[in-house]
């Protein structure tokens, strides 16, 4: 697969765009990003696993292929294009709902700023996207789950604190000796 875009450009903001540092960009993210550091990226947030590129590409054609359907999925990207490398990345679910008369709402998930890049406000211009990502496709609310400890950087970002999360972690079986 060539460097393919996961939804179309024509969603990312152009103003958060014209606040980036030079030779930054903010882009839809591409089946080329796994070259890119796309996934060592993500490191900063959880264990991401060692994928193949081949199981990278499965999950990012089976996204792509897909997402006309229940949930969209736009995951975006700010590369360094001096060094032709991710730095931040982020992603927003549009979910259709039932309620709110067939109301859409926005998830954000997986925001992460490279260790080295953080303070630099590209976490900030990562959830401006996406937030004008969720009001494009007709959300009447975008929300995120967060630790304690980042409520102050989504306060920057202009959200408010609401409700609580809850999780549910599915126990790993042990394998039978
Ligand atoms: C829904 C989720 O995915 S939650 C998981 C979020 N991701 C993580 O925790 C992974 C590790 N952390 C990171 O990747 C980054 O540090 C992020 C995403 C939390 C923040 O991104 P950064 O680029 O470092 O933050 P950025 O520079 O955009 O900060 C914007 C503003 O928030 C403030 N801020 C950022 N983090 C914090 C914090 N933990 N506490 C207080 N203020 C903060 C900054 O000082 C800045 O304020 P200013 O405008 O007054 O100068």
């Amino acid at each position: 697969m060539s460097d393919i875009a996961l939804f179309d450009h024509n969603l990312i903001s152009p103003e958060v765009q014209a606040a980036l540092p030079p030779n930054h960009t903010i882009r839809a993210l591409r089946s080329g990003d796994y070259e890119r550091g796309f996934l060592q990226v993500l490191e900063v947030l959880t264990e991401v696993g060692n994928h193949t590129k081949e199981e990278w590409l499965e999950r990012f054609d089976y996204i792509k292929r897909h997402n006309h359907e229940c949930t969209y999925n736009f995951t975006i990207v700010i590369t360094d294009d001096v060094k032709d490398r991710v730095v931040a990345a982020g992603t927003v679910f549009v979910e259709r709902k039932f309620v709110h008369k067939n109301g859409l709402v926005g998830h954000i998930e997986d925001i992460a700023v490279d260790a080295s890049q953080q303070g630099k406000k590209l976490g900030l211009r990562i959830i401006h996207a996406l937030m004008h990502i969720g009001a494009k496709r007709g959300c009447y609310k975008v929300i995120l789950d967060c630790s304690a400890k980042n409520i102050p950087f989504y306060e920057k970002c202009g959200f408010t604190q609401k409700e609580y999360e809850m999780a549910w972690y599915v126990p790993v079986k042990k394998a039978s000796l």
